[in-house]
């Protein structure tokens, strides 16, 4: 698995707003967006291009660079990666897009697994997976176990804030994905959480904190 820290300074600045305590959910939200348009800027960095035959501007053929295959879709993992979707739908629009959700049990740190709705030629795409925290891994396992399930063999993951912990664990589950994230924190605390990380970004990107 490739693990990818994308050090870019607006990203940095933009993730340290994020980890003020006070921050409004206007503002959290806002950030969340941005930065999940960094980071697709990046995670799409190595996308193939092919070259295509398009009518210039003075009639004659040209040859211009244009991605190939386009098939991308995008996943992200209710609620909290619907606060990066914006974001990544920005740079690209025409994706489709495939939800799942998943929630945390709090006193197991389990995941629970509640909805899907997949793209149905999901083996042919590849997967982009949005969601700010990846904590113990549990929850982007039990996603990608299920996206590989409906034939899904490219993944990548776009998370705000990463930890040791989990990254092990999806290394371990699902070698062949690759994970972009704003920041690798420090740890988990007793709870799961991650530190400094930021809080409980559902929600502060929901307002139900
Ligand atoms: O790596 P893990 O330990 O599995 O934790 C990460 C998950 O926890 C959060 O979701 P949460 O369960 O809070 O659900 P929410 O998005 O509905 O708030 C977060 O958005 C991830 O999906
Ligand atoms: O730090 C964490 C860990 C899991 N989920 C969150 O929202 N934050
Ligand atoms: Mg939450």
């Amino acid at each position: 698995m490739a693990i990818h820290e994308i050090t870019h300074p607006l990203i940095q600045h933009k993730i340290g707003l994020m980890r003020e305590a006070a921050i409004s959910s206007k503002d959290f939200r806002e950030l969340a967006g941005e930065v999940g348009n960094l980071l697709t800027y990046e995670a799409t960095r190595h996308l193939p291009v092919e070259l295509v035959d398009i009518k210039g501007w003075t009639g004659e053929s040209l040859k211009v660079k244009s991605i190939k295959g386009k098939k991308i879709t995008v996943v992200p993992i209710l609620r909290a990666g619907l606060g990066m979707l914006d974001g990544v739908l920005n740079l690209i629009p025409n994706a489709k897009i495939s939800v799942v959700g998943l929630y945390r049990d709090e006193e197991t740190l389990q995941p629970v697994a509640y909805f899907d709705k997949v793209v149905k030629n999901i083996d042919k795409r590849t997967a982009l997976i949005v969601d700010p925290m990846l904590a113990t891994g549990g929850t982007l396992i039990a996603t990608i176990d299920l996206l590989k399930q409906k034939g899904c063999k490219k993944i990548m993951g776009l998370f705000l804030v990463a930890a040791p912990e989990g990254i092990a664990a999806v290394e371990a589950a699902h070698p062949d994905v690759d994970i972009y994230t704003a920041s690798i924190d420090d740890r988990l605390n007793e709870k799961g959480y991650i530190l400094p990380g930021l809080g409980d970004a559902g929600d502060k990107i929901f307002g139900t904190r």
